[in-house]
């Protein structure tokens, strides 16, 4: 059966006998999404690996959703106009949430450029769980590392829609965490790492 807007209706949800409270439980740990968001070069992987690192060494299981990454598969048939950012995001927000109910602390490192679209993810998460994670770097920085020569075609014309140059990037006004550089020098991939698991421990995330 179909709704008039073509929606499926007669659906029901389905309750499990073991809870995010078991899972958590056994994990001794608390599923949260730390959500990754910056410029393209601004540093979003080195942060997530360097974080799942030390987690890992701490005996907390951690997962990383990276753009790049998920667009090789679950979001392969997206491209970069605003209404694909859009269901980018909204696909990613909604497997992590479901990571963070598995009891997992769930990295998503995405460009996630439009306010909006990171305000829908902390919507569908417990607000406390959902860790928005704001690397303020310039864009001359990112630019000046390029890693991948894309802030360079984008200013040659041969990129279209480019973050930062052609296409906007809206700062989050009320995160939880903001990276930046401390007298004109980026923190190292490691003191960025410990603002995060320091925040993490603060907030008890790091035990059941
Ligand atoms: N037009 C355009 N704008 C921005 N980025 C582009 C573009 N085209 C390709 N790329 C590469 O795609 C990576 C960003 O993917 P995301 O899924 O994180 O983007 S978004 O959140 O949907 O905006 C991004 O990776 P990172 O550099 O790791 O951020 C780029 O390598
Ligand atoms: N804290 C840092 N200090 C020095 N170099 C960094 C730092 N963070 C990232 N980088 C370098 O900047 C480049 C872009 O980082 P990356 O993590 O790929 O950014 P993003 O995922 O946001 O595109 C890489 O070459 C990386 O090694």
């Amino acid at each position: 059966m179909y709704s008039s807007l073509g929606k499926p209706t007669n659906i029901f949800w389905q309750e499990c006998p073991v809870g995010k409270a078991d899972r958590q439980k056994l994990l001794n740990q608390k599923g949260c999404v730390v959500w990754i968001t910056g410029l393209s070069g601004s540093g979003k992987s080195t942060l997530a690996c360097t974080l799942g690192r030390e987690l890992h060494n701490r005996g907390k299981l951690s997962y990383i959703l990276d753009g790049d990454n998920l667009r090789h598969g679950l979001n392969k048939d997206l491209g970069f106009k605003a209404e694909d950012r859009t269901e980018n995001i909204r696909r990613v927000g909604e497997v992590a949430k479901l990571f963070a109910d598995a009891g997992l602390i769930c990295m998503a490192s995405l460009i996630s450029p439009y306010r909006k679209d990171r305000d829908f993810c902390r919507s569908i998460s417990s607000d406390a769980s959902f860790i928005e994670v704001f690397m303020n770097m310039p864009l001359e920085l990112c630019e000046e590392r390029d890693p991948k020569g894309l802030y360079k075609l984008a200013r040659a014309g041969k990129i279209k829609g480019f973050t930062g140059i052609d296409d906007p990037y809206e700062p989050p006004l009320n995160c939880e965490i903001e990276i930046r550089p401390e007298n004109g020098v980026c923190p190292s991939p490691c003191t960025m790492a410990e603002q995060v698991v320091t925040y993490l421990e603060e907030k008890g995330f790091l035990q059941e």
